[in-house]
């Protein structure tokens, strides 16, 4: 049987799929709102971080639930986007880049499925699927190929000696919502690819910088760019196989246990 791909939207990709009905479903972690529709000749479900009309901040991202809502209706294979800031002179704002290597400066978020119950330690050197960004560099020849994605806490912009120190370290891109998703999609058994979308060069590269962040210059390029981010995640929805299957970096039947777990009755709704 042909799998459903999960698709994440990212910062201005609240709606994504026409004729979906967004559809509540109530995990062990709380509730994630999905919407099952069709991109690149396949049925995806859809679900966006900040929800639908980004009224969730991305440090409040309820990440454990959106996973195990898209795990709950048969959800391998995730694409998801992400806005982020350039600290690099390789990736210009409008540009695309895969990205493969993650450097997690969050804090306080709920990071793993394994905080009680069984104790598992996720191999998490390459954090996202080979395969899946194998098919997505294929797919989007224009897109660096790598990059590596510092996340920080959020909902804040960096400074910029902050923004100096993850750039003397090497650090490509920066972002406040890749960690802990694709951790945890991993620890669920759902393969990760993540298309950075460049909108802006941090805290600049000069006094005047007409490229530094600001959230309205992240929205702006963004929905200036919509088509070509909603294209390029049909491409490669498109050529994700109908049979695929994650890395096992979990053992399989704690996977399965974490996927049934009991979801709790909704509170009783009490009338006057
Ligand atoms: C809207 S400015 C900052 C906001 O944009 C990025 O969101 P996402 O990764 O979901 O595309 C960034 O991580 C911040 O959440
Ligand atoms: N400069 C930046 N820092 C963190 N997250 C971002 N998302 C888009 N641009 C960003």
């Amino acid at each position: 049987m042909t799998s459903i791909v999960g698709v994440i939207g990212g910062s201005g990709l609240g709606v994504l799929v026409d004729g979906g009905e967004p559809r509540e479903i109530p995990t062990p972690f709380g509730p994630a709102t999905v919407t099952i529709g069709e991109l690149g000749g396949r049925t995806i479900a859809f679900l966006p971080r900040h929800g639908a009309g980004h009224t969730i901040a991305p440090h409040r991202i309820n990440a454990r639930a959106n996973l195990w809502a898209l795990a709950s209706v048969g959800v391998r294979a995730v694409v998801s986007t992400a806005a982020v800031g350039s600290l690099s002179p390789g990736h210009l704002p409008e540009s695309f880049a895969l990205a493969d290597q993650l450097v997690d400066r969050t804090f306080g978020r709920a990071d793993t499925y394994f905080d009680s119950g069984p104790v598992r330690h996720l191999p998490f050197a390459e954090p996202f699927c080979p395969v899946l960004r194998g098919l997505a560099i294929e797919a989007l020849p224009d897109a660096a190929p790598r990059a590596t994605v510092a996340v920080i806490q959020g909902p804040r912009f960096s400074t910029a000696a902050e923004s100096r120190i993850l750039r003397d370290a090497g650090v490509d891109l920066v972002n406040m919502t890749l960690c802990p998703e694709v951790a945890l999609a991993a620890e669920i058994g759902i393969g990760t690819v993540a298309i950075c979308v460049v909108t802006d060069t941090d805290s600049g590269t000069s006094a005047d910088d007409p490229d530094a962040v600001t959230a309205e210059l992240v929205f702006r390029r963004l929905a200036e760019a919509k088509p070509r981010i909603v294209a390029a995640i049909a491409r490669i929805v498109a050529a994700v196989p109908g049979d695929y299957v994650p890395r096992p970096l979990i053992d399989e039947e704690t996977v399965a246990a974490l996927r049934a777990l009991p979801v709790p009755p909704p509170p009783l709704s009490v009338t006057p």
